[in-house]
């Protein structure tokens, strides 16, 4: 059984593979997650299932068992809520801490999650932006059927579809605008460009004072691709501030209310801590959190599953019996977002997606507030602390047969609870204070999207094709060979 005391009297740090000072941290953090994801699974059935590893200047602790997961980030979340300090490039991509996902568990981060909450993702909010996902649908449909006609064999490959299309309904959501098509692939591209060569910076971090003169250049460019992100973030922010100043907002097509973006809240906002305004380029890393945190996720998970719903025939055709059973003899193709309610084996469809694919194979970084002992070992303040995700979803004591694509086992009268409140059972969305936010808004995406797609196009292999589950890491846990699917209007 799980204890967690605070009389910790010298009990050890978790267990894990010998370790030669600098040689081996430096080791560790030239491995991407994808490289330790094995390694960790040989150490867990080594060391048991709290093992750490000496990266970089800290130790990092990583859990792959769900009940020691739910008595840390659950029983325990105060103490288990923290993110570790920033290290030198993270307050340069972060300004300073000044977003969710990276800030400490303190009054700035309750403020900046509470305004996201309380703003944008409040009922009302959320469905003030029901125009918008239509819109984005339609733009979906038709350029899925435009490119699969123009194929001699009708087949597509679907990913950039996706990407785009939750990349520019994110874009809505945070300015307010139907930004071009341009500007919103040169957004994607300044973000994208960042979030790859995070993994290369983190060799900046291990000695600063050396690696500003032994990588000057490396700096440089980290330098660089921040400054590119603020000069195409930054008008946007503007335009949008000016236009509240001259009363010249977007209203939403159907009730003529006037469209609150994600900008406009945090152009309000007041730091309590540090009693101002956000500045400018906080609030370019904050867009940039929500733009990254919203889209990727989504569409990643998305490619997923319409990849299994290709491979399996007979659950795409149960998704369309739930479907029909609400839609009935309507005629026109737009499955509507009251109607996902009435749809459990959809639900279960993206549930069975989140939990064999989740786009995050780990959590976020966290630590602790203070030294804690769980399960035997002192987990030290200056400590990272990393959970299992992808792990935990597929682990044959909770799930049978976990590698199979399976609905039918989240169809249960009582329902799924996904954010593990009583018990731990797979977390794609991580678990307790830290949670993702942003986890309503991506379930009635994926639901939104997966019925839509379904009820328009039957998707199906192409001659002699085969979907490759093969993974591979990118900002997300992706499909290694992406998915090409022949689509025939139903
Ligand atoms: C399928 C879609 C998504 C998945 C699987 C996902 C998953 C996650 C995970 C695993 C975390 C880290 C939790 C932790 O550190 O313990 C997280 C954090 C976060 N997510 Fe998501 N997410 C998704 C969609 C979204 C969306 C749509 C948004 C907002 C537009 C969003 C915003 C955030 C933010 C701001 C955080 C930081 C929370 C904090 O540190 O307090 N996510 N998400």
């Amino acid at each position: 059984r799980p204890i967690l005391s605070l009389l910790h009297t010298k009990k050890p740090i978790p267990p894990g593979p010998s370790h030669i000072p600098i040689i081996t941290s430096i080791q560790w953090l030239r491995k991407s997650f994808f490289d330790l994801e094995p390694i960790l699974r040989t150490l867990h059935a080594k060391y048991g299932p709290i093992v750490t590893l000496r990266m970089g200047s800290r130790p990092s602790i990583f859990i792959s068992d769900r009940s020691l997961a739910h008595h840390a980030l659950v029983k325990n979340g105060t103490l288990f809520s923290d993110r570790p300090k920033p290290l030198p490039t993270d307050k340069i991509l972060n300004s300073d801490q000044h977003n969710i996902n990276s800030a400490s568990y303190d009054d700035t981060w309750r403020t900046l999650r509470r305004n996201l909450t309380s703003k944008i993702f409040h009922h009302s909010s959320v469905k003030s932006f029901s125009v918008t996902r239509n819109w984005v649908l339609q733009t979906l449909l038709t350029q899925l059927k435009s490119h699969s006609q123009s194929k001699s064999d009708n087949s597509i490959k679907v990913i950039d579809h996706f990407q785009y299309a939750l990349f520019c309904l994110l874009v809505f959501m945070c300015f307010g605008e139907r930004v071009n098509d341009q500007k919103v692939k040169e957004i994607d591209r300044v973000e994208r460009n960042l979030i790859l060569s995070l993994n290369s910076f983190n060799i900046l971090n291990f000695w600063p004072s050396i690696t500003r003169v032994l990588f000057r250049q490396r700096w440089e460019e980290l330098l660089r691709l921040r400054k590119d992100q603020e000069d195409v973030l930054v008008p946007l922010i503007k335009a949008r501030k000016h236009a509240k100043e001259e009363g010249k907002l977007l209203t939403h097509g159907d009730d003529g209310s006037v469209v609150v973006c994600y900008v406009d809240t945090l152009l309000e906002l007041e730091l309590p801590l540090e009693k101002r305004k956000l500045k400018e380029e906080e609030i370019v890393t904050l867009c940039s959190e929500f733009l990254n945190a919203g889209s990727e996720t989504t569409s990643t998970t998305l490619h997923w599953i319409m990849a299994n719903l290709v491979k399996c025939p007979h659950v795409q055709e149960r998704v369309v019996e739930d479907i029909k059973r609400v839609v009935g003899e309507r005629k026109d193709k737009e499955v509507k977002e009251e109607e996902l309610q009435r749809m459990p084996y959809l639900k279960a469809v993206i549930l069975e997606g989140l939990r064999l694919h989740p786009p995050g194979h780990f959590v976020l970084p966290h630590s602790v507030t203070e030294d804690v002992v769980l399960n035997g070992y002192l987990v030290p303040k200056n400590a990272t602390v990393n959970f299992m995700v992808a792990e935990m979803g597929r682990e044959p004591k909770v799930w049978q047969d976990p590698l199979a694509f399976k609905p039918e086992r989240f169809l249960s009268d009582e329902g799924f609870d996904i954010t593990g409140t009583k018990e731990i059972k797979m977390m794609p969305f991580g678990a307790g204070r830290r949670i993702c936010p942003g986890y309503n808004l991506a379930l009635l995406h994926l639901e939104y999207f997966v019925a839509n797609l379904v009820w328009n196009f039957e998707w199906k292999l192409p001659e002699g094709g085969h979907v490759d589950l093969s993974e591979k890491q990118e900002l997300t846990w992706v499909m290694k060979n992406a998915l090409q699917v022949h689509i025939s209007p139903r």
